[in-house]
């Protein structure tokens, strides 16, 4: 990199050769080259270059593009030391895939990758998009699985009435109806307002503490094909729906209201308001424009963006404004969801009729 692009300083000196009579040859010589180091370091890949207020100051201050795209790594983290300027990038991202019987829902946070959790209680709300075939439906689907196994509640949205509405026939709270839709999200809003007077007026309520401190269960909502669905509505309608979404994305929190939106393309007509500032979990599957990475995280975020032919692969942003590559959880062939789905949902149910008959 240093050589071709030629950030070093050279002189011509000119080769005496034994013979004196005869002319010496001209070589160049290095009088001055950046000094640059790296460490490998458990998945990390840590380079430092030395800033010494010379001519190359600006091109070694600004490295992150070639590093990520040369070494096919990932940029985590870049900061200004005295005298050097440190990068840390990951080279192996997919060696932190984990498969979908390791994903975890626990203590607020869902685990998706080895060094990568979505900390929902802290940082709410998920907003995933992706072009056909990137792996949005297995994402969602494996988010489902696993809060399955937790005490979350959970609300499914499919209007294309395709593979999350299929869960209908072994789950509860699927809907694909406009009109059933748009009453299940009235429901979950009210759900909310209720809830959050409810734990004001709990002996235990503490100004700051959330619902989990009062130990109810955290309720998703999960909304596939969203822009798709609020294209179908007329104005009157989908007004009415962007703003209880809106209300729930911003006072969710505390309560323990959650929305989980998945669309193609995130077009600033249907998160007008702030209403994508407030989904703090954002990732983006497989092929997507420039202008549909800009929509996702924001235009003025520089990062380049590369392809891979690899399913479930991805950016993401866990909602601390670092945007790296994402793997989603691997589903070996031959996973049946509905059937793991149905299980699930059916020892649920077991658990709380026998709550109901003691
Ligand atoms: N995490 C994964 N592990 C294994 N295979 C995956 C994973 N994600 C996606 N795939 C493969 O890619 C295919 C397409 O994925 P998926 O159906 O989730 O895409 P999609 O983005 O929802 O597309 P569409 O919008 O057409 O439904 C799947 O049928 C599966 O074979």
């Amino acid at each position: 990199m240093i050589l071709d692009n030629k950030w070093y300083e050279a002189q011509t000196v000119q080769d005496s050769g034994f013979f004196t009579d005869l002319q010496g040859r001209s070589r160049e010589k290095i009088v001055w080259f950046p000094k640059i180091y790296y460490q490998m370091e458990t998945g990390l890949l840590h380079i430092r270059c030395e800033i010494s207020l010379g001519k190359y100051q600006d091109q070694l201050l600004r490295l992150e593009d070639k590093l990520e795209s040369g070494l096919y790594c990932e940029l985590t983290d870049k900061t200004l030391h005295d005298g050097y300027i440190e990068y840390v990038l990951l080279y192996d991202m997919i060696a932190n895939r984990i498969s979908i019987d390791e994903v975890k829902a626990e203590n607020g946070g869902l685990r998706l990758m080895k060094n990568l959790t979505w900390e929902y209680d802290a940082l709410p709300h998920a907003l995933i998009c992706g072009g056909t075939g990137g792996g949005k439906t297995y994402f969602l689907l494996t988010i489902i699985e696993a809060l399955l196994q937790t005490n979350a509640q959970l609300f499914i949205l499919d209007p294309k009435n395709a593979d999350l509405a299929d869960l209908g026939t072994v789950m509860d709270n699927v809907y694909h109806t406009k009109e059933d839709m748009i009453e299940c999200v009235n429901v979950f809003y009210e759900g909310m307002i209720q809830r959050s007077e409810e734990m004001k007026q709990h002996p235990d309520y503490k100004t700051g503490e959330n619902y989990a401190y009062l130990g109810l269960p955290p309720c998703f909502l999960i909304f596939d094909e969203y822009v798709a669905f609020l294209e179908m509505l007329g104005t009157k309608e989908s007004i009415s729906l962007l703003s209880q979404l809106k209300k729930i994305v911003m006072l969710g929190r505390q309560a323990g209201y959650f929305l989980i939106v998945a669309c193609q393309r995130p077009d600033a007509k249907y998160f007008s308001d702030g209403i994508r500032d407030n989904f703090n979990f954002r990732v983006g599957l497989g092929r997507i424009s420039e202008l549909g990475y800009g929509m996702l995280f924001g235009s003025d975020v520089k990062k380049q963006f590369f392809q891979k032919r690899i399913k479930g692969r991805g950016y993401c942003d866990v909602g601390t404004s670092v945007i790296s590559e994402f793997y989603t959880p691997l589903v070996p062939k031959g996973h049946d969801f509905l059937q793991t789905i149905g299980s699930l949902a059916l020892a649920r149910q077991a658990v709380s009729d026998e709550r109901k008959e003691n």
